[in-house]
């Protein structure tokens, strides 16, 4: 395992890489502001008795129910009575359940410093802490609402590698964009801000979601996808072709059960982003399967 230099505002970060290490096929399902503490208890241990070793499941709830996930995704529902808890995975036994590989979870945001009094705010320590191995960042409802630059997310990006907290960093172009033909420059200039302060190697998810595809049920087609991960793949490349070739590229916005299969079977398409479908188990659970193939 080699180690890899970020320069950071706060410091200078060395993390480890694995370049031996194929690209993960995953399956991220970003909750946004939604769902409760029902679905927790009554996704988690589903998803985790459906959960394979060949495809990474992730789930990122709202920041409040990230304790109560992160609890019944480390034992998948073997605390709670069967009726509490309305799953098969309440009948597996517990040591069919801890050899399984288990459902990951992960944050929606992370501050930009490691500390500080920045109310309703929290650091990639803190997810670290409570065993998030992902956070999302760069979403472009941050980006929107939040006014997050290239250079707040990229920072974002390092504090969550610094802290052992896989960032998933979101890039994506709008319409306005793509109909102007800026769609490349655009992401080139997303990604080339998270590279800058990453140099190279560093262990990172990134996320193309075109933000006319996110909510509005119009998912990219296959090809128009394959070719901006195809793009993306070459822009990383350039710093490392080794590694590029290790980067998880995923696709959002408008991942349904019934697209999700023919997205996924693209050669640079490695697994997706999920939001409003993401909130229905059964969905979720054909999505995740889809990646698989
Ligand atoms: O923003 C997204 C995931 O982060 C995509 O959302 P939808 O799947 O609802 O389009």
């Amino acid at each position: 395992m080699m180690q890899i230099t970020i320069d950071s505002p706060d410091a200078t970060i060395s993390c480890p890489v694995n370049l031996a290490a194929p690209r993960a096929r995953m399956v991220v399902a970003n909750w946004k502001m939604f769902g409760n503490l029902a679905l927790c208890r009554e996704s988690l241990p589903r998803l985790s008795a459906a959960v394979m070793d060949s495809v990474e499941l992730v789930v990122c709830p709202p920041a409040p129910y990230l304790g109560e996930v992160g609890r019944l995704a480390g034992r998948s529902g073997v605390h709670y009575g069967a009726g509490e808890v309305a799953s098969e995975s309440v009948h597996l036994e517990a040591e069919e359940l801890e050899s399984r590989s288990r459902v990951h979870y992960g944050a929606q945001d992370v501050a930009e410093v490691t500390h500080g009094a920045r109310t309703g705010e929290w650091s990639a320590d803190m997810l670290a802490e409570l065993g998030c191995r992902y956070a999302i960042v760069g979403h472009s409802e941050r980006r929107d609402r939040h006014r997050e630059c290239n250079q707040t997310v990229a920072v974002k990006a390092a504090m969550c590698i610094a802290a052992g907290v896989i960032p998933i960093v979101c890039v994506g172009e709008t319409m306005s964009d793509r109909e102007s033909g800026q769609t490349e420059a655009v992401l080139a200039e997303q990604l080339t801000a998270i590279l800058q302060l990453m140099k190279k190697n560093a262990m990172f998810v990134l996320a193309y979601e075109p933000v006319w595809a996110i909510g509005t049920g119009l998912a990219a087609t296959p090809e128009m996808a394959q070719d901006v991960h195809a793009f993306l793949r070459q822009q990383l490349a350039t710093f490392s072709p080794v590694w590029a070739e290790s980067v998880t590229i995923l696709y959002g916005g408008s991942v349904k059960a019934d697209n999700a299969a023919s997205l996924f079977a693209m050669p640079d398409i490695d697994g997706g982003l999920v939001g409003g479908a993401s909130l229905n188990v059964d969905d979720l659970l054909t999505i995740y399967r889809a990646a698989s193939i």
